[in-house]
């Protein structure tokens, strides 16, 4: 009736890419880089998705060797794995997401991120949780080097009497 799974993710810095994090663009002076458009939260939840039906990864479904994926957009990459999260039977229970950033500010973007996962997990906000924390100028997200995500997922089958 309950499936689980997790996701983690990280991309690097690079001058001149936008920083796309949830589906949502933030301003900010440099982006992330990766064969998509580095999309590092939605990684993860893809990750965390793939995980809690049996499924591997996202690079197992999505190689970065292939050309059809070079800037993909990762919400297009997490609906087609959420379409078959659903063939399966299961919706969403609920999300909870870190993103680990030393900059720029998350908060002020975090409802929006919010929605937009709760929009691509087809479930309402209340059951997506996203937050946001530095590691204290420690380490290569410290550095400001890169971002990590974290996702930890919960799917429920359908119609499954709780
Ligand atoms: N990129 C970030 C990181 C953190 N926040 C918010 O600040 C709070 C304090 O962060 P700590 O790393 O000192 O725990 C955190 O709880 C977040 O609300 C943020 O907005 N953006
Ligand atoms: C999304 C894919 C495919 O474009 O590329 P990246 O953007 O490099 O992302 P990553 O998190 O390394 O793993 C999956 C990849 O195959």
């Amino acid at each position: 009736m309950f499936r689980i799974g997790q996701g983690y993710d990280v991309h690097a810095f690079a001058e001149e890419r936008p920083l796309i994090i949830g589906g949502v663009t933030i301003p900010h002076d440099k982006g992330l880089i990766g064969h998509s458009d580095a999309d590092v939260l939605l990684h993860a939840i893809t990750d965390a998705a793939l995980g809690a039906i049996g499924e591997g990864d996202i690079g197992r479904h999505f190689p970065d060797t292939d050309a059809a994926f070079k800037d993909a957009d990762s919400a297009k990459l997490l609906e087609e794995i959420w379409k078959v999260v659903e063939e399966r039977g299961y919706e969403l229970g609920n999300i909870d997401c870190t993103i680990i950033a030393q900059r720029p500010k998350m908060a002020p973007h975090i409802e929006e991120i919010r929605g937009r996962v709760a929009q691509l997990l087809k479930a309402d906000v209340s059951q997506v949780n996203v937050k946001a924390t530095t590691t204290e100028k420690l380490g290569f997200t410290g550095r400001e080097e890169g971002i990590a995500s974290l996702a930890s997922i919960l799917l429920v089958k359908k119609g499954a009497a709780l």
